[in-house]
Protein backbone atom coordinates (compact mmCIF):
# COMPACT_ATOMS: atom_id res chain seq x y z
CA UNK A 1 0.00 0.00 0.00
CA UNK A 2 1.46 3.60 -0.85
CA UNK A 3 0.08 6.41 1.10
CA UNK A 4 -0.32 9.71 -0.27
CA UNK A 5 -1.28 12.67 1.68
CA UNK A 6 -3.60 15.76 0.02
CA UNK A 7 -3.51 19.26 1.59
CA UNK A 8 -4.58 22.40 0.96
CA UNK A 9 -8.22 21.55 -0.21
CA UNK A 10 -6.88 20.23 -3.42
CA UNK A 11 -10.23 19.73 -5.19
CA UNK A 12 -11.29 16.01 -4.56
CA UNK A 13 -13.07 15.45 -8.46
CA UNK A 14 -9.77 15.87 -9.78
CA UNK A 15 -8.36 13.53 -7.64
CA UNK A 16 -9.96 10.31 -9.11
CA UNK A 17 -6.91 8.47 -10.69
CA UNK A 18 -5.89 8.51 -6.86
CA UNK A 19 -8.68 8.06 -4.90
CA UNK A 20 -10.03 5.06 -6.81
CA UNK A 21 -6.31 3.08 -6.79
CA UNK A 22 -6.72 0.13 -4.08
CA UNK A 23 -3.16 -0.16 -3.95
CA UNK A 24 -2.94 3.64 -2.70
CA UNK A 25 -4.45 5.25 0.59
CA UNK A 26 -5.36 8.55 0.45
CA UNK A 27 -5.31 10.89 3.36
CA UNK A 28 -7.01 14.38 3.00
CA UNK A 29 -6.04 17.19 5.65
CA UNK A 30 -3.18 19.29 6.67
CA UNK A 31 0.24 18.44 7.83
CA UNK A 32 -0.58 19.12 11.11
CA UNK A 33 -3.62 16.39 11.13
CA UNK A 34 -1.57 13.60 10.53
CA UNK A 35 1.73 14.80 12.37
CA UNK A 36 1.96 11.45 13.89
CA UNK A 37 2.02 9.48 10.65
CA UNK A 38 3.93 11.68 8.28
CA UNK A 39 6.49 8.88 8.17
CA UNK A 40 4.66 6.39 6.53
CA UNK A 41 3.89 8.97 3.43
CA UNK A 42 5.53 8.38 0.05
CA UNK A 43 3.62 11.14 -1.93
CA UNK A 44 2.55 15.02 -0.67
CA UNK A 45 -0.32 16.70 -2.78
CA UNK A 46 -0.13 20.42 -2.26
CA UNK A 47 -1.14 23.91 -3.41
CA UNK A 48 0.25 27.21 -1.88
CA UNK A 49 -0.49 27.19 1.33
CA UNK A 50 1.54 24.02 2.55
CA UNK A 51 5.04 25.17 3.21
CA UNK A 52 7.00 22.43 1.79
CA UNK A 53 10.37 23.18 4.04
CA UNK A 54 13.50 21.24 4.90
CA UNK A 55 12.28 20.75 8.17
CA UNK A 56 9.00 19.24 7.12
CA UNK A 57 11.08 17.06 4.04
CA UNK A 58 13.32 15.61 7.39
CA UNK A 59 9.71 14.55 9.16
CA UNK A 60 9.00 12.64 5.97
CA UNK A 61 11.39 9.78 5.21
CA UNK A 62 9.53 8.02 3.10
CA UNK A 63 8.66 10.77 1.09
CA UNK A 64 9.27 10.51 -2.95
CA UNK A 65 7.47 13.14 -4.81
CA UNK A 66 5.63 16.46 -3.79
CA UNK A 67 2.89 17.82 -6.31
CA UNK A 68 1.41 20.79 -6.39
CA UNK A 69 -1.22 21.69 -7.63
CA UNK A 70 -0.37 25.10 -9.49
CA UNK A 71 2.36 26.34 -11.04
CA UNK A 72 4.71 28.69 -8.58
CA UNK A 73 6.73 26.40 -6.39
CA UNK A 74 7.71 29.05 -3.81
CA UNK A 75 6.15 27.54 -1.29
CA UNK A 76 8.77 24.03 -1.64
CA UNK A 77 12.30 24.41 -0.75
CA UNK A 78 13.49 22.99 -4.00
CA UNK A 79 17.45 22.42 -2.66
CA UNK A 80 16.58 20.75 0.26
CA UNK A 81 13.97 18.40 -2.23
CA UNK A 82 16.69 17.97 -4.38
CA UNK A 83 18.94 17.22 -2.12
CA UNK A 84 16.78 14.52 -0.03
CA UNK A 85 16.22 12.90 -3.95
CA UNK A 86 12.38 13.96 -3.75
CA UNK A 87 10.75 14.75 -6.77
CA UNK A 88 8.75 17.89 -7.41
CA UNK A 89 5.93 17.84 -9.78
CA UNK A 90 3.71 21.24 -10.41
CA UNK A 91 0.74 21.12 -12.98
CA UNK A 92 2.01 24.04 -15.40
CA UNK A 93 -0.76 24.75 -17.53
CA UNK A 94 -3.93 23.70 -16.04
CA UNK A 95 -4.68 27.09 -14.77
CA UNK A 96 -2.98 29.48 -17.48
CA UNK A 97 -6.85 30.53 -18.95
CA UNK A 98 -8.16 31.19 -15.53
CA UNK A 99 -5.11 33.62 -14.25
CA UNK A 100 -4.85 34.81 -17.63
CA UNK A 101 -8.98 35.85 -17.78
CA UNK A 102 -8.15 37.42 -13.83
CA UNK A 103 -5.50 39.54 -15.07
CA UNK A 104 -7.72 40.79 -18.11
CA UNK A 105 -10.32 41.37 -15.63
CA UNK A 106 -7.98 43.39 -12.88
CA UNK A 107 -6.93 45.45 -15.99
CA UNK A 108 -10.27 46.37 -17.50
CA UNK A 109 -11.45 47.03 -13.74
CA UNK A 110 -8.12 48.95 -12.83
CA UNK A 111 -8.88 51.36 -16.00
CA UNK A 112 -12.33 51.58 -15.29
CA UNK A 113 -12.75 52.11 -11.80
CA UNK A 114 -14.96 49.28 -11.53
CA UNK A 115 -14.28 48.15 -7.64
CA UNK A 116 -14.39 51.86 -6.50
CA UNK A 117 -17.40 52.85 -8.98
CA UNK A 118 -19.20 49.74 -7.07
CA UNK A 119 -17.91 50.06 -3.64
CA UNK A 120 -19.24 53.82 -3.55
CA UNK A 121 -22.25 53.02 -5.07
CA UNK A 122 -23.00 50.74 -2.55
CA UNK A 123 -22.04 53.47 0.22
CA UNK A 124 -24.86 55.43 -1.21
CA UNK A 125 -22.88 57.57 -3.05
CA UNK A 126 -23.28 58.40 -6.82
CA UNK A 127 -19.89 59.76 -7.99
CA UNK A 128 -19.97 59.71 -11.79
CA UNK A 129 -17.35 62.36 -12.25
CA UNK A 130 -14.96 60.76 -9.95
CA UNK A 131 -14.71 57.87 -12.18
CA UNK A 132 -13.78 58.36 -15.32
CA UNK A 133 -11.75 55.67 -16.97
CA UNK A 134 -9.70 55.15 -19.65
CA UNK A 135 -9.66 52.92 -22.80
CA UNK A 136 -7.64 49.82 -23.40
CA UNK A 137 -8.41 50.19 -27.26
CA UNK A 138 -5.30 52.08 -28.80
CA UNK A 139 -3.45 51.63 -25.69
CA UNK A 140 0.28 49.55 -25.00
CA UNK A 141 0.40 47.43 -22.72
CA UNK A 142 3.68 46.40 -21.77
CA UNK A 143 4.02 42.25 -20.69
CA UNK A 144 6.66 41.52 -18.89
CA UNK A 145 7.28 37.61 -18.68
CA UNK A 146 6.11 35.81 -22.37
CA UNK A 147 5.55 32.25 -20.86
CA UNK A 148 2.30 30.58 -20.45
CA UNK A 149 0.13 33.16 -19.46
CA UNK A 150 2.04 36.41 -20.68
CA UNK A 151 1.06 34.90 -24.32
CA UNK A 152 -2.91 34.18 -23.68
CA UNK A 153 -2.99 37.68 -22.50
CA UNK A 154 -1.24 38.72 -25.19
CA UNK A 155 -3.62 36.80 -27.80
CA UNK A 156 -6.83 38.75 -25.41
CA UNK A 157 -5.27 42.43 -25.50
CA UNK A 158 -4.45 41.88 -29.27
CA UNK A 159 -7.97 41.40 -29.79
CA UNK A 160 -9.17 43.92 -27.64
CA UNK A 161 -6.86 46.69 -29.83
CA UNK A 162 -4.38 47.19 -27.94
CA UNK A 163 -0.68 47.17 -29.27
CA UNK A 164 1.38 44.92 -27.35
CA UNK A 165 5.29 45.14 -26.13
CA UNK A 166 7.18 42.21 -24.68
CA UNK A 167 10.03 42.11 -22.18
CA UNK A 168 10.95 38.31 -22.01
CA UNK A 169 14.91 37.37 -22.34
CA UNK A 170 13.70 33.94 -23.73
CA UNK A 171 11.49 35.80 -26.67
CA UNK A 172 12.73 34.84 -30.06
CA UNK A 173 11.97 37.41 -32.61
CA UNK A 174 10.42 34.50 -34.91
CA UNK A 175 7.57 33.76 -31.71
CA UNK A 176 7.29 37.49 -31.23
CA UNK A 177 6.47 37.89 -34.79
CA UNK A 178 3.67 34.96 -34.36
CA UNK A 179 1.92 36.29 -31.76
CA UNK A 180 2.20 40.14 -33.50
CA UNK A 181 3.72 41.61 -30.50
CA UNK A 182 6.47 43.71 -30.38
CA UNK A 183 9.86 42.29 -28.27
CA UNK A 184 11.73 45.31 -26.72
CA UNK A 185 14.48 45.71 -24.10
CA UNK A 186 13.29 46.02 -20.68
CA UNK A 187 13.70 50.06 -20.50
CA UNK A 188 12.03 50.42 -23.39
CA UNK A 189 8.65 48.62 -22.72
CA UNK A 190 8.92 51.43 -19.17
CA UNK A 191 9.17 54.05 -21.94
CA UNK A 192 6.51 53.19 -24.01
CA UNK A 193 3.56 50.82 -22.34
CA UNK A 194 0.32 52.93 -20.82
CA UNK A 195 -0.06 49.53 -18.77
CA UNK A 196 2.60 46.86 -17.67
CA UNK A 197 1.64 43.34 -16.05
CA UNK A 198 4.23 40.95 -14.62
CA UNK A 199 3.93 37.36 -15.38
CA UNK A 200 7.42 35.72 -14.34
CA UNK A 201 8.33 33.82 -11.60
CA UNK A 202 9.85 35.64 -8.63
CA UNK A 203 14.04 34.86 -9.06
CA UNK A 204 16.69 36.87 -7.94
CA UNK A 205 16.45 38.32 -11.47
CA UNK A 206 12.80 39.56 -10.95
CA UNK A 207 12.56 40.20 -7.52
CA UNK A 208 11.89 44.35 -7.10
CA UNK A 209 11.93 44.53 -11.12
CA UNK A 210 9.89 47.45 -11.08
CA UNK A 211 11.21 49.63 -8.27
CA UNK A 212 12.01 53.04 -7.47
CA UNK A 213 14.03 53.80 -10.18
CA UNK A 214 12.44 51.82 -13.21
CA UNK A 215 8.91 53.25 -12.06
CA UNK A 216 10.49 56.65 -12.18
CA UNK A 217 11.01 55.63 -16.49
CA UNK A 218 7.59 54.62 -16.73
CA UNK A 219 4.81 57.10 -18.59
CA UNK A 220 2.87 59.48 -16.00
CA UNK A 221 -0.27 57.66 -15.14
CA UNK A 222 0.94 54.44 -15.74
CA UNK A 223 -1.07 51.10 -14.54
CA UNK A 224 0.80 48.11 -12.86
CA UNK A 225 -0.50 44.56 -12.51
CA UNK A 226 0.78 42.10 -10.58
CA UNK A 227 -1.12 38.66 -11.04
CA UNK A 228 2.05 36.79 -10.94
CA UNK A 229 3.97 36.31 -7.49
CA UNK A 230 4.33 39.07 -4.76
CA UNK A 231 7.70 41.09 -4.99
CA UNK A 232 8.44 40.95 -9.05
CA UNK A 233 6.57 44.88 -7.98
CA UNK A 234 8.61 46.39 -4.87
CA UNK A 235 5.60 46.86 -2.92
CA UNK A 236 7.19 50.43 -0.76
CA UNK A 237 8.39 51.64 -4.03
CA UNK A 238 4.51 52.43 -4.67
CA UNK A 239 3.71 54.69 -2.64
CA UNK A 240 5.78 57.85 -3.32
CA UNK A 241 4.41 57.42 -7.10
CA UNK A 242 0.87 57.22 -5.72
CA UNK A 243 0.95 59.87 -3.63
CA UNK A 244 2.72 62.12 -5.88
CA UNK A 245 -0.09 60.86 -8.88
CA UNK A 246 2.61 59.68 -11.12
CA UNK A 247 0.70 55.96 -11.12
CA UNK A 248 -3.01 55.94 -12.83
CA UNK A 249 -3.56 52.67 -10.50
CA UNK A 250 -2.23 49.43 -9.15
CA UNK A 251 -4.01 45.82 -9.48
CA UNK A 252 -2.55 43.21 -7.25
CA UNK A 253 -3.30 39.57 -6.66
CA UNK A 254 -0.63 38.31 -5.27
CA UNK A 255 1.48 40.49 -2.29
CA UNK A 256 5.23 40.09 -0.57
CA UNK A 257 3.68 38.45 2.65
CA UNK A 258 0.31 36.41 1.91
CA UNK A 259 -2.48 37.55 3.42
CA UNK A 260 -1.41 40.71 4.01
CA UNK A 261 -1.32 43.07 7.05
CA UNK A 262 -4.70 44.67 7.51
CA UNK A 263 -2.98 47.76 7.87
CA UNK A 264 -0.59 47.29 4.92
CA UNK A 265 -0.38 50.90 3.30
CA UNK A 266 -1.33 49.80 -0.14
CA UNK A 267 -4.80 49.12 0.95
CA UNK A 268 -5.62 52.23 2.05
CA UNK A 269 -5.13 54.05 -1.44
CA UNK A 270 -8.13 54.07 -3.97
CA UNK A 271 -5.87 53.80 -6.68
CA UNK A 272 -4.69 50.45 -5.73
CA UNK A 273 -7.45 47.45 -6.10
CA UNK A 274 -6.91 43.89 -4.97
CA UNK A 275 -7.93 39.96 -4.72
CA UNK A 276 -6.70 37.69 -2.62
CA UNK A 277 -4.58 35.29 -4.63
CA UNK A 278 -7.63 34.86 -6.88
CA UNK A 279 -5.87 33.82 -10.07
CA UNK A 280 -5.92 30.15 -10.61
CA UNK A 281 -9.24 29.91 -8.10
CA UNK A 282 -11.77 29.11 -10.91
CA UNK A 283 -13.90 25.30 -10.79
CA UNK A 284 -11.89 24.85 -14.03
CA UNK A 285 -8.71 25.27 -13.12
CA UNK A 286 -8.62 23.90 -9.57
CA UNK A 287 -10.34 20.59 -11.55
CA UNK A 288 -7.57 20.79 -13.84
CA UNK A 289 -4.64 21.11 -11.64
CA UNK A 290 -5.61 18.86 -9.13
CA UNK A 291 -6.42 16.03 -12.23
CA UNK A 292 -2.95 17.13 -13.43
CA UNK A 293 -0.74 16.17 -9.94
CA UNK A 294 -3.32 13.13 -9.19
CA UNK A 295 -2.29 11.28 -12.73
CA UNK A 296 1.44 12.44 -12.34
CA UNK A 297 1.75 10.94 -8.99
CA UNK A 298 -0.52 7.98 -9.78
CA UNK A 299 2.28 7.28 -12.88
CA UNK A 300 4.81 8.06 -10.47
CA UNK A 301 3.78 5.36 -8.01
CA UNK A 302 3.32 3.26 -11.13
CA UNK A 303 6.90 3.32 -12.25
CA UNK A 304 5.64 5.33 -15.75
CA UNK A 305 7.37 8.56 -16.86
CA UNK A 306 6.12 11.41 -15.43
CA UNK A 307 6.01 14.45 -17.59
CA UNK A 308 6.11 17.66 -15.32
CA UNK A 309 9.09 17.65 -12.94
CA UNK A 310 10.91 20.94 -11.64
CA UNK A 311 14.00 18.77 -10.47
CA UNK A 312 14.44 16.29 -13.08
CA UNK A 313 14.39 17.03 -17.22
CA UNK A 314 11.11 16.72 -18.78
CA UNK A 315 10.39 14.42 -21.57
CA UNK A 316 7.10 13.16 -23.03
CA UNK A 317 5.84 10.10 -23.52
CA UNK A 318 6.91 9.80 -26.41
CA UNK A 319 10.25 10.52 -25.81
CA UNK A 320 10.24 8.06 -22.75
CA UNK A 321 9.38 5.24 -24.99
CA UNK A 322 12.25 5.39 -27.30
CA UNK A 323 14.94 6.30 -24.21
CA UNK A 324 13.12 3.19 -22.06
CA UNK A 325 15.64 0.62 -23.01
CA UNK A 326 18.45 2.51 -22.53
CA UNK A 327 17.51 3.37 -19.24
CA UNK A 328 18.09 0.09 -17.95
CA UNK A 329 21.33 -0.29 -19.59
CA UNK A 330 22.69 3.24 -18.23
CA UNK A 331 21.57 1.50 -14.51
CA UNK A 332 23.64 -1.53 -14.99
CA UNK A 333 26.76 0.60 -16.64
CA UNK A 334 26.80 2.71 -13.69
CA UNK A 335 26.84 0.03 -11.41
CA UNK A 336 29.25 -2.29 -13.17
CA UNK A 337 31.72 0.51 -13.35
CA UNK A 338 31.49 1.78 -9.38
CA UNK A 339 31.94 -1.57 -8.56
CA UNK A 340 34.99 -2.99 -11.19
CA UNK A 341 36.57 0.91 -10.05
CA UNK A 342 37.07 0.75 -6.84
CA UNK A 343 39.26 3.73 -6.09
CA UNK A 344 38.09 7.36 -5.80
CA UNK A 345 36.89 8.91 -9.13
CA UNK A 346 37.10 12.32 -9.86
CA UNK A 347 35.83 12.68 -13.36
CA UNK A 348 32.63 10.70 -15.69
CA UNK A 349 32.48 10.95 -18.66
CA UNK A 350 29.76 9.59 -20.87
CA UNK A 351 29.43 9.50 -25.09
CA UNK A 352 26.24 8.98 -26.72
CA UNK A 353 26.55 7.57 -30.61
CA UNK A 354 24.41 6.51 -33.43
CA UNK A 355 20.50 6.85 -32.82
CA UNK A 356 20.99 8.01 -29.17
CA UNK A 357 22.38 11.07 -30.41
CA UNK A 358 18.15 11.85 -31.44
CA UNK A 359 17.26 11.67 -27.78
CA UNK A 360 17.99 14.09 -24.63
CA UNK A 361 20.24 12.08 -23.33
CA UNK A 362 20.53 14.10 -20.04
CA UNK A 363 18.18 11.20 -17.65
CA UNK A 364 20.36 8.93 -19.27
CA UNK A 365 23.54 10.29 -17.49
CA UNK A 366 21.35 11.11 -14.34
CA UNK A 367 20.64 8.34 -14.08
CA UNK A 368 24.05 6.19 -14.79
CA UNK A 369 25.46 8.73 -11.80
CA UNK A 370 22.86 7.73 -9.86
CA UNK A 371 23.56 4.34 -10.67
CA UNK A 372 27.62 4.63 -9.58
CA UNK A 373 26.95 6.83 -6.97
CA UNK A 374 24.47 4.59 -4.90
CA UNK A 375 26.64 1.72 -5.04
CA UNK A 376 29.14 3.63 -3.79
CA UNK A 377 27.25 5.84 -0.91
CA UNK A 378 25.12 4.91 2.27
CA UNK A 379 22.34 7.48 1.31
CA UNK A 380 19.14 7.70 -1.20
CA UNK A 381 20.76 8.64 -4.48
CA UNK A 382 18.21 8.85 -7.43
CA UNK A 383 18.30 10.84 -10.63
CA UNK A 384 17.15 13.97 -8.77
CA UNK A 385 19.70 14.09 -6.42
CA UNK A 386 22.58 12.18 -7.98
CA UNK A 387 24.29 15.90 -9.82
CA UNK A 388 23.98 17.78 -6.30
CA UNK A 389 25.61 14.16 -4.68
CA UNK A 390 28.28 13.94 -7.41
CA UNK A 391 29.03 17.93 -6.97
CA UNK A 392 29.51 17.80 -3.35
CA UNK A 393 31.93 14.53 -3.63
CA UNK A 394 33.74 16.06 -6.18
CA UNK A 395 32.84 14.50 -8.77
CA UNK A 396 32.85 15.84 -12.61
CA UNK A 397 30.85 14.52 -15.52
CA UNK A 398 29.79 15.24 -18.45
CA UNK A 399 27.94 13.75 -21.75
CA UNK A 400 28.43 14.53 -25.45
CA UNK A 401 27.20 12.73 -28.65
CA UNK A 402 29.67 11.22 -30.98
CA UNK A 403 29.64 9.65 -34.32
CA UNK A 404 31.76 6.52 -33.25
CA UNK A 405 29.29 4.04 -33.63
CA UNK A 406 31.71 1.16 -33.57
CA UNK A 407 29.43 -0.48 -36.48
CA UNK A 408 26.68 -0.29 -33.68
CA UNK A 409 22.83 1.22 -34.03
CA UNK A 410 23.29 2.73 -30.77
CA UNK A 411 26.30 3.10 -28.25
CA UNK A 412 27.02 4.30 -25.09
CA UNK A 413 30.83 4.55 -23.71
CA UNK A 414 31.65 5.41 -20.21
CA UNK A 415 34.93 6.53 -19.18
CA UNK A 416 35.89 7.22 -14.73
CA UNK A 417 38.94 8.20 -14.06
CA UNK A 418 40.75 9.01 -11.10
CA UNK A 419 43.80 9.99 -9.67
CA UNK A 420 45.89 6.87 -10.62
CA UNK A 421 43.40 4.63 -12.70
CA UNK A 422 40.82 5.09 -15.19
CA UNK A 423 38.30 2.71 -15.80
CA UNK A 424 35.85 2.20 -19.31
CA UNK A 425 32.74 0.55 -20.24
CA UNK A 426 30.77 0.71 -23.65
CA UNK A 427 27.41 -1.00 -23.84
CA UNK A 428 24.84 -1.13 -26.69
CA UNK A 429 20.79 -2.29 -26.66
CA UNK A 430 20.07 -4.42 -29.41
CA UNK A 431 16.42 -5.49 -29.92
CA UNK A 432 16.74 -8.82 -30.29
CA UNK A 433 19.12 -9.78 -26.98
CA UNK A 434 18.55 -6.70 -24.92
CA UNK A 435 21.46 -5.00 -23.72
CA UNK A 436 24.98 -5.63 -24.16
CA UNK A 437 28.84 -4.30 -23.08
CA UNK A 438 30.65 -4.67 -26.02
CA UNK A 439 33.88 -3.35 -24.73
CA UNK A 440 35.49 -3.59 -21.26
CA UNK A 441 38.40 -1.44 -20.82
CA UNK A 442 39.30 -1.61 -24.26
CA UNK A 443 38.84 -5.45 -24.03
CA UNK A 444 36.16 -6.40 -26.84
CA UNK A 445 33.97 -8.52 -25.34
CA UNK A 446 30.25 -9.37 -25.49
CA UNK A 447 27.76 -10.18 -22.42
CA UNK A 448 24.42 -9.54 -20.95
CA UNK A 449 25.26 -7.62 -17.67
CA UNK A 450 23.13 -9.72 -15.40
CA UNK A 451 22.79 -11.41 -12.62
CA UNK A 452 26.18 -12.08 -9.92
CA UNK A 453 29.35 -11.22 -12.17
CA UNK A 454 32.92 -11.86 -11.58
CA UNK A 455 35.36 -9.68 -13.69
CA UNK A 456 39.05 -11.13 -13.78
CA UNK A 457 42.49 -9.63 -15.65
CA UNK A 458 44.71 -11.91 -16.08
CA UNK A 459 47.71 -12.81 -18.61
CA UNK A 460 46.94 -14.73 -21.62
CA UNK A 461 48.88 -17.70 -20.37
CA UNK A 462 47.66 -20.89 -20.86
CA UNK A 463 45.46 -23.17 -18.08
CA UNK A 464 44.38 -20.22 -16.36
CA UNK A 465 41.03 -20.61 -17.77
CA UNK A 466 41.12 -24.02 -16.59
CA UNK A 467 42.49 -23.07 -13.02
CA UNK A 468 39.63 -20.12 -12.35
CA UNK A 469 36.88 -23.19 -13.65
CA UNK A 470 39.23 -25.57 -11.02
CA UNK A 471 39.05 -23.17 -8.34
CA UNK A 472 34.86 -22.39 -8.57
CA UNK A 473 34.44 -26.13 -9.10
CA UNK A 474 36.20 -27.09 -5.55
CA UNK A 475 33.95 -24.22 -3.95
CA UNK A 476 30.93 -26.02 -5.73
CA UNK A 477 29.97 -22.51 -8.23
CA UNK A 478 28.43 -23.17 -11.27
CA UNK A 479 29.30 -21.13 -13.88
CA UNK A 480 26.17 -19.93 -16.11
CA UNK A 481 28.32 -17.85 -18.51
CA UNK A 482 32.25 -16.87 -19.43
CA UNK A 483 33.31 -14.68 -22.01
CA UNK A 484 37.08 -13.80 -22.32
CA UNK A 485 38.38 -11.03 -24.20
CA UNK A 486 42.40 -9.79 -25.05
CA UNK A 487 44.11 -7.50 -26.71
CA UNK A 488 46.94 -9.52 -28.42
CA UNK A 489 48.12 -13.57 -28.26
CA UNK A 490 49.86 -13.40 -24.61
CA UNK A 491 49.50 -10.19 -22.93
CA UNK A 492 46.93 -8.78 -20.94
CA UNK A 493 43.53 -10.23 -20.78
CA UNK A 494 39.84 -10.21 -19.48
CA UNK A 495 37.03 -12.76 -18.13
CA UNK A 496 34.17 -11.96 -17.31
CA UNK A 497 31.88 -14.78 -15.90
CA UNK A 498 28.11 -15.09 -14.83
CA UNK A 499 26.66 -16.77 -12.01
CA UNK A 500 22.79 -17.86 -10.74
CA UNK A 501 23.42 -17.18 -7.31
CA UNK A 502 25.66 -14.93 -5.24
CA UNK A 503 29.37 -15.83 -4.63
CA UNK A 504 31.07 -16.42 -1.52
CA UNK A 505 32.51 -13.43 -0.22
CA UNK A 506 35.82 -14.54 -0.23
CA UNK A 507 36.43 -16.01 -3.47
CA UNK A 508 38.31 -13.15 -5.10
CA UNK A 509 41.19 -13.37 -2.66
CA UNK A 510 40.94 -17.11 -3.14
CA UNK A 511 41.14 -16.56 -7.07
CA UNK A 512 43.78 -13.65 -7.01
CA UNK A 513 46.22 -16.73 -5.79
CA UNK A 514 45.96 -18.59 -9.09
CA UNK A 515 48.85 -17.74 -10.85
CA UNK A 516 48.57 -15.16 -13.67
CA UNK A 517 45.94 -13.29 -12.62
CA UNK A 518 46.03 -9.91 -11.76
CA UNK A 519 42.61 -8.45 -10.26
CA UNK A 520 39.41 -10.04 -9.32
CA UNK A 521 36.35 -7.89 -8.63
CA UNK A 522 32.87 -9.41 -7.90
CA UNK A 523 29.87 -7.36 -9.28
CA UNK A 524 26.85 -7.81 -7.45
CA UNK A 525 23.74 -6.75 -8.13
CA UNK A 526 22.88 -5.76 -11.74
N1 LIG B 1 -2.10 34.51 -9.31
C1 LIG B 1 -2.19 33.22 -9.45
O1 LIG B 1 -3.05 32.58 -8.86
C2 LIG B 1 -1.25 32.51 -10.35
C3 LIG B 1 0.02 32.97 -10.53
N2 LIG B 1 0.87 32.31 -11.37
C4 LIG B 1 2.22 32.84 -11.52
O2 LIG B 1 2.30 33.49 -12.78
C5 LIG B 1 3.65 33.49 -13.23
C6 LIG B 1 3.71 33.08 -14.69
O3 LIG B 1 3.20 31.80 -14.88
P1 LIG B 1 3.34 31.04 -16.29
O4 LIG B 1 3.07 31.98 -17.39
O5 LIG B 1 2.56 29.79 -16.18
O6 LIG B 1 4.89 30.71 -16.25
P2 LIG B 1 5.87 30.39 -17.47
O7 LIG B 1 7.00 29.65 -16.89
O8 LIG B 1 5.10 29.81 -18.60
O9 LIG B 1 6.37 31.83 -17.92
C7 LIG B 1 7.30 32.60 -17.22
C8 LIG B 1 8.02 33.46 -18.24
O10 LIG B 1 8.84 34.39 -17.54
C9 LIG B 1 10.00 34.58 -18.32
N3 LIG B 1 11.05 35.15 -17.49
C10 LIG B 1 11.83 34.53 -16.58
N4 LIG B 1 12.69 35.41 -16.05
C11 LIG B 1 12.45 36.60 -16.63
C12 LIG B 1 13.02 37.89 -16.48
N5 LIG B 1 14.02 38.12 -15.63
N6 LIG B 1 12.53 38.89 -17.22
C13 LIG B 1 11.52 38.67 -18.11
N7 LIG B 1 10.95 37.46 -18.30
C14 LIG B 1 11.40 36.43 -17.55
C15 LIG B 1 10.32 33.19 -18.83
O11 LIG B 1 11.15 33.23 -19.96
C16 LIG B 1 8.94 32.66 -19.16
O12 LIG B 1 8.63 32.91 -20.52
C17 LIG B 1 4.39 32.56 -12.27
O13 LIG B 1 5.04 33.33 -11.30
C18 LIG B 1 3.28 31.79 -11.59
O14 LIG B 1 3.65 31.33 -10.32
C19 LIG B 1 0.47 31.23 -12.09
C20 LIG B 1 -0.78 30.72 -11.94
C21 LIG B 1 -1.73 31.30 -11.01
O1 LIG C 1 -3.16 27.36 -5.79
C1 LIG C 1 -3.49 28.52 -6.07
O2 LIG C 1 -4.62 28.94 -6.09
C2 LIG C 1 -2.37 29.47 -6.45
C3 LIG C 1 -2.03 29.33 -7.88
C4 LIG C 1 -0.71 29.91 -8.15
O3 LIG C 1 -0.32 30.92 -7.64
C5 LIG C 1 0.17 29.18 -9.07
O4 LIG C 1 -0.29 28.21 -9.67
O5 LIG C 1 1.33 29.61 -9.19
Amino acid sequence: MAYVLVTDGIKEDGLQPLLNESTIQCDIGSLNEFSDRLDQYEALLVRSATKVTAEVLNQMPNLKIVARAGVGVDNIDLDAATKRGVIVVNAPDGNTISTTEHTFAMMASLVRNIPQGTSSLKSGKWMRKDYVGTELYGKTLGIVGMGRIGTELSRRARAFGMNVAVFDPFLTNDRAQKLDVESVEFDHLLDVADIITVHTPLTDKTRGLLNEETIARTKKGVFLINCARGGIIDEKALIPYLESGHIGGVALDVFESEPPEHNHPLLGYDQVIVTPHLGASTKEAQLNVAAQVADEVLYFLQDKPIRNAINLPGFSKEEYEKIKPYYELTRKMGSILSQCMKSAVNLVEVSYAGKLTELDTAILTRNLMASFLKSRLDTTVNEVNAPSIARERGITYGEKHSSETHGYSNLISVTVQGDKEAFSLQGTYIKEYGDRITQLNGFDIDFHPQGHLLYIQHNDRPGVIGNVGKVLGEHEINIATMQVGRKTAGGEAIMMLSFDSELPKNIEETLESVQDIVKVEQIGGV
